[in-house]
């Protein structure tokens, strides 16, 4: 996958919606216990009612290593489905890796090419030889924390330097120096809309992973204000709960398909608000 094909994906579709795959056994319809997989029976139906409003699908990796080797088998199974039926789109593993380098190197390899994945989530924490091993991988793309949505996001990432510029934008412009850092993309919270103007000041053409919207509260209109690229639109605002829990019954993927196409709806209202097309 390249970013001019997401690009591309993203003005077909008039959506840059990432649906988060966060199954939760406690939370599935409970008739889909009974099937064999049903972790990946749930995200076969999701992904099957929701791809053509989506362009980006986030298994986020815990919700499938709390379930051990058969999580594995069921994250696995979902990413060749992904990768089989809907090539098109955008697959990021949500794992926030990051080690020293060799470490880094085999943990690029488990997601790029073992899972052949897209992209992964990494935390920026131990520097540029723990992230530069990710980055090295062609058409692979590393999305790194910057200003996360949680309310702790700030206990470190607002923490103000000597300088006086808070720790998350010292973070963004270094990283922006590393190494094939046109692989790099950046993660910053839907909750912390007011932030993305001085972001896009240093970071004006990345691309920005955007969770928090739904079921954390942040708002898409005050992402898309400063955050949008009218060039790239740079943007993928990722929903979990808000949409794959839309209903616990039979109804679930029906469910999850109206408030998938509800966020597309109003993503498609920004772009034309844009000029976007
Ligand atoms: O890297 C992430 O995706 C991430 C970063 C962040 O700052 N906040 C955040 O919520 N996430 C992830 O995005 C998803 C948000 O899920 P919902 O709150 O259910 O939409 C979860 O998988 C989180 O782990």
């Amino acid at each position: 996958m390249t970013l001019a094909k997401l690009v591309s994906e993203i003005k077909r579709k008039k959506s840059f919606l990432c649906v988060g795959l966060d199954v939760d056994l406690n939370k599935i319809p409970t008739h889909l216990l009974e099937t064999e997989d049903p972790i990946f029976e749930f995200n076969k139906q999701i992904i099957d009612a929701t791809h053509h409003v989506a362009v980006s699908y986030k298994p986020n990796t815990a919700f499938y290593e709390a379930y051990g080797i058969k999580g594995w088998q069921s994250l696995d199974k979902t990413i060749k489905y992904i990768n089989t039926n809907y090539p098109e789109i955008f697959t990021i593993a949500d794992a926030k890796r990051g080690d020293i380098g060799n470490t880094s190197t085999m943990y690029a390899k488990a997601f790029f090419e073992d899972l052949n994945f897209d992209s992964v989530t990494v935390a920026p924490y131990m520097g540029s030889d723990s992230v530069e091993p990710f980055l090295a991988f062609k058409d692979k793309f590393t999305i790194m924390l910057a200003l996360t949505s949680n309310k702790g996001g700030l206990d470190f990432q607002g923490k103000e330097l000597v300088d006086g510029q808070p720790l998350y934008k010292e973070v963004l412009k270094t990283a922006l120096t590393w190494k094939n850092s046109e692989n790099l993309l950046f993660v910053v919270g839907a909750t912390k809309a007011e932030y993305f103007k001085g972001i896009r000041e240093i970071a004006p053409n990345s691309f920005l992973l955007v969770p928090g919207v739904g079921a954390q509260g942040g708002s898409l209109e005050g992402v898309c204000e400063y955050g949008i690229n009218k060039e790239n639109i740079g943007l993928l605002i990722n929903s979990s709960r808000g949409i794959i829990y839309a209903s616990n019954r039979t109804d679930f993927a029906e469910a999850a398909k109206l408030e998938a196409e509800k966020l597309q709806n109003q993503m498609a209202t920004i772009l034309a608000k844009n000029n976007i097309s």
